[in-house]
């Protein structure tokens, strides 16, 4: 299984690079997964409703670019579908047995994912209501998709 986390922005803090090389090297074992990032759009501080769509809508193109026809997308969104560890590892299980063998989860920018990214998706996954640095989201998805393989392959796993 191909597995792209494209994301919004250059990832600046160390220790969350130190956590997601970590996830990354755990991963290795299990499928081929790899973090993209995609420029973030330069813009001040205070925005109107209309420069924010505008800002959703220039990164929502580059993240688009970087996934392929044939890809199942996952889009990132607090008010997607909440799921246990267990519903996602048996979702990712009945993507393989289907051949749906690129996967990419989309992270959304400080802003969020434009209306066009949300289309494109297949699924909209949430992690519950709250909202989370769109950085340290990267990191709690990887120790998510980590978690699920491990259920998958019937390994132990923190409860
Ligand atoms: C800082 S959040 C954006 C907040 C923005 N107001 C929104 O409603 O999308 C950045 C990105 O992180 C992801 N994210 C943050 N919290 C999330 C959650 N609880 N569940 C799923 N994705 C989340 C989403 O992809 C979101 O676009």
């Amino acid at each position: 299984m191909n597995i792209s986390i494209i994301t919004v922005g250059k990832l600046k803090e160390k220790y969350l690079k130190a956590g997601i090389d970590e996830y990354l090297k755990r991963l290795s074992g299990y499928a081929k997964v790899e973090v993209i990032e995609v420029p973030d759009e330069k813009a001040p501080e205070i925005l109107s409703a209309v420069e924010m769509e505008q800002v959703k809508q220039k990164e929502g193109e580059k993240l688009l670019a970087k996934v392929s026809p044939d890809t199942y997308v996952i889009a990132l969104a607090i008010d997607g579908k909440v799921k246990s560890s267990e519903e996602l590892a048996d979702s990712l299980d009945k993507l393989a047995t289907y051949g749906k063998s690129k996967i990419a989860f989309v992270i959304g920018g400080s802003l969020g994912l434009s209306n066009e990214v949300l289309q494109r998706a297949d699924e909209r996954l949430s992690f519950s209501r709250m909202t989370f640095p769109h950085q340290l989201m990267r990191l709690i998805l990887l120790e998510q998709v980590y978690r699920a393989f491990r259920i998958n392959r019937g390994e132990p796993y923190h409860k």
